[in-house]
């Protein structure tokens, strides 16, 4: 067919493509090698469809035809130019595919993204671009003119496919769509020309493509992968020259012959260009081989292949096994380098689409539905590829196997054995890890029952002694008779200002770890445990707080006090009894005067925040709240001056004549004080801060020896009358005349019509 009748329709490119493609051509051009890994990994995902389309869909594929990717170099005659022509025989796309498939992004976030990597510097670009996964626009990197023709398979829904060719150059924003002048010649698939930019004609070099494949996507697919490949070879003068791979494409394969040999000096060879499909990934998959010949940098290309993901892994495990269902699989458990940013903000999505499920080497699925990873294992990226399933199960038969229920716990199991090993043989690697995942196995210990006690031994938390601490380690830094681990929970505060919390001074002092735990999740967790071998979690702003060491001596000494203090806390129970259940001595003090302690089944400071977090409101929970507040004790400390001070005050206020009840007012206002500073000091709101705050300004008072009754003068300038006039200084100042002024209203032809108003003012009108 003559190309000028072929109907071409000319598309414009959806914005966000020609942003991406503008930052890629700018940001990766170091990074150019990139392109044939993307088009080798879209060549893979194309066969993959293909063939799992293929088991529901007779006719899609005959099951015969080879399912491959093919890779050649041209060079143009004149020896100028050439083209790299990328074949793969997969499920190919329509003209309409083409289009939206090429033509637009559908990631969502696309817009914000490209923002963000536009408002950076090109150096950090190459980094955000290449995570993002730039797939088929990495082909303008090399080339100035990109040609992709494709013919989906026949189907029930297309039974007579029409093969189309999209063609597009680097710098227009637009692409055409029209038939292929060549007719249907793909069988099924797609073929992608990209015509070399003059800069980057070194990939025209078989050597250099093979390198490159071999290094970058030889892991990365088990359909085959063949480049073409050209040698030069003696060969004898009267044989015929055949080039063609054992089991490679066959309608290739021509020699080209470049010199004949003077026939005097080599009288039966020549010199010829042979040329070879090269089958460059004939080796068995990485995971099949002993782990013990394989280089870190092996597991890395095909960690950063199949995941297209362009940083190195943190961590990963291979291993063989066998389920109990009968099943023997090889499989590597990697661990990213980063945690996902929407991990967090969407707590609902766990489904894990990262868990590659091959049998006998043949991809089936990365979506295990029901039986997927749980969220707090969900970022988790694994290869497993089972031996004895059937090989064309499919995803519906898959759901019936034992095999599958049983993934989860296989890699669940696997995982936490890697993180275990990582933090006994390599504490600096587990700091990595634990940077990236603490609060992640936080919620895999409050969530996951059947691990949990694997998990705990996994978890870091600060404390006032040092940073990332583990619950063992904290056991084994226990002091004599200690049974309780002490921690203090407030969501969101800075360590530094946990550890400086009155709860936390007498520990401190004396010399008792405690753990600062500032994250949302520590107190759910915390509160799931209860217990870490056979040590209560003792929260230290709470009732109960036992350091173990007590001797007789402590015991006498503390209920002399007791009866010595005692007018004094009779006296504040009445007085804090509308914020606290109690008042007694306190032993956990060291400086502070006083401290709110919530009872034992109380509610913490922190967990009434959470609470009021997340509460909906209604009558039935504010007066569960209310009576939940008034679980909480107020704590003095016998040592401090001020509380000293008190009780003697309390002791010798007495009788009632005016001056008495003077005295009492006063030594009211103080307690009131003293109660609400210990509410703040401990972390809890104080029921009315404008009269807390007016007491506080009258104790002021009294100690300058001001009066507490004279006054302010609070005689204040008025303002000056209104004034409608607007300065011209302002209007000059604004570059413009004030638009709306009858003056400019009328220099712009707007008639005005001014109505008159008489002194009531109502509008006044004339009379009909
Ligand atoms: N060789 C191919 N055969 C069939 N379809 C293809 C082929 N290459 C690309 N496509 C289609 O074009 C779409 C866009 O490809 P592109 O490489 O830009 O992004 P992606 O593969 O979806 O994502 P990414 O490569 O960033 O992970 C693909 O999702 C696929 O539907």
């Amino acid at each position: 067919q003559d190309a000028s009748t072929i109907p071409t329709i000319k598309h414009s490119y959806q914005s966000d493509v020609v942003r991406l493609r503008k930052i890629v051509i700018n940001s990766l051009y170091s990074n150019r090698d990139v392109f044939l890994r993307e088009l080798i990994s879209n060549a893979n995902d194309a066969l993959e469809k293909l063939r799992i389309v293929s088991l529901t869909e007779k006719g899609v594929w005959d099951g015969t035809s080879p399912l491959n990717v093919t890779v050649k170099a041209e060079r143009d005659v004149t020896g100028k130019g050439g083209r790299i022509i990328i074949t793969d025989t997969g499920i190919g796309m329509s003209g309409e595919e083409l289009a939206t498939n090429l033509g637009t992004l559908a990631k969502s976030g696309t817009s914000d993204f490209l923002a963000r990597v536009e408002g950076e510097e090109s150096s950090a670009n190459s980094n955000l671009i290449g995570a993002f996964g730039v797939g088929f626009y990495s082909s303008f990197l090399v080339a100035d003119k990109v040609t992709v023709a494709s013919l989906p398979p026949k189907s029930s829904s297309n039974p007579n496919p029409v093969q189309s060719v999209f063609s597009s150059t680097a710098d227009e924003s637009s692409f055409e769509i029209y038939p292929d002048p060549r007719g249907n010649t793909l069988g099924h698939g797609t073929e992608i020309t990209l015509e070399l930019k003059a800069d980057a004609l070194d990939y025209l070099a078989p050597s250099n493509l093979m390198k490159l494949a071999h290094h970058h996507s030889s892991f990365s697919t088990a359909f085959p992968i063949y480049i073409w490949n050209e040698v030069e070879e003696d060969v004898p003068v009267e044989q015929d020259i055949g080039g063609v791979g054992e089991d490679g494409p066959q309608d290739e394969g021509e020699a080209i012959v470049e010199d004949a040999m003077p026939a005097d000096s080599v009288p039966n060879t020549k010199k010829v260009l042979v040329g070879r499909w090269e089958h460059i990934n004939s080796q068995p998959p990485l995971w099949m081989r002993d782990p013990k010949t394989v280089s870190d940098e092996e597991y890395h290309l095909l960690y950063q292949a199949t995941f297209k993901d362009s940083r190195k892994p943190l961590a990963w495990s291979h291993f063989t096994g066998d389920s109990g269902s009968g099943v023997s699989f090889r499989a590597i458990v990697y661990v990213p380098s980063y945690l996902d940013e929407t991990f967090f903000s969407k707590p609902l999505e766990s489904s894990s689409r990262d868990v590659k499920l091959l049998v006998k080497h043949v991809f089936i699925t990365s979506d295990l539905g029901a039986y997927g990873l749980p969220k707090w294992a969900s970022w988790v990226r694994v290869i497993i590829d089972a031996e004895d399933l059937p090989l064309n199960v499919s995803r519906e038969m898959l759901q019936s196997s034992a095999f599958l229920k049983q993934i989860r716990g296989i890699i669940i199991r696997r995982l936490i054995q890697l993180f275990t090993k990582i933090s006994e043989e390599d504490p600096e690697k587990f700091a990595e890890i634990s940077k990236v995942y603490r609060t992640v196995l936080k919620l895999g210990a409050a969530e996951d029952e059947k691990n949990r006690g694997k998990i705990v031994p996994l978890l870091r938390f600060d404390s006032n002694q040092r940073n990332a601490t583990s619950l063992d380690d904290y056991i084994k830094n226990k002091k004599q008779g200690q049974k309780q681990i002490f921690y203090l929970a407030d969501m969101g505060k800075p360590v530094s200002h946990l550890a400086g919390s009155v709860f936390v001074e007498k520990l401190d002092a004396r010399g008792y770890e405690v753990l600062l735990l500032n994250e949302p999740l520590d107190e759910i967790l915390v509160q799931t445990l209860r217990t870490w071998k056979a040590f209560k979690f003792q929260d230290v702003a709470k009732a109960g707080l036992d350091f173990g060491d007590d001797t007789e001596e402590d015991k006498e000494a503390m209920a002399e006090l007791r009866e010595k203090y005692a007018p004094l806390l009779e006296w504040l129970k009445v007085e804090a009894q509308e914020v606290v259940r109690d008042v007694v001595l306190s032993h956990r003090l060291v400086t502070s005067p006083c401290a709110v302690v919530a009872d034992n089944n109380g509610l913490t400071a922190n967990i009434q925040k959470l609470i009021s977090a997340t509460s909906r409101g209604g009558e039935r929970e504010d007066l569960m709240q209310a009576m939940m507040k008034k679980q909480k004790v107020l704590e003095v400390n016998p040592r401090s001056p001020l509380i000293e001070g008190l009780l003697r005050r309390v002791e010798t206020t007495a009788g009632d004549d005016e001056d008495t009840n003077r005295d009492l007012e006063e030594l009211r206002e103080v307690a009131s004080i003293l109660i609400d500073s210990a509410l703040v000091r401990s972390g809890f709101e104080v029921a009315d801060s404008n009269k807390f705050l007016s007491r506080v300004d009258r104790v002021l008072r009294r100690s300058l020896g001001v009066s507490e009754t004279a006054p302010t003068d609070d005689t204040v300038k008025p303002a000056p009358p209104v004034d409608p006039e607007i300065p011209d200084e302002v209007l000059e100042d604004h570059g413009q005349k004030f638009f709306s002024t009858p003056e400019w209203l009328e220099e712009q032809g707007v008639e005005i019509e001014v109505e008159e108003i008489d002194d009531q003012g109502n509008a006044v009108h004339d009379e009909l």
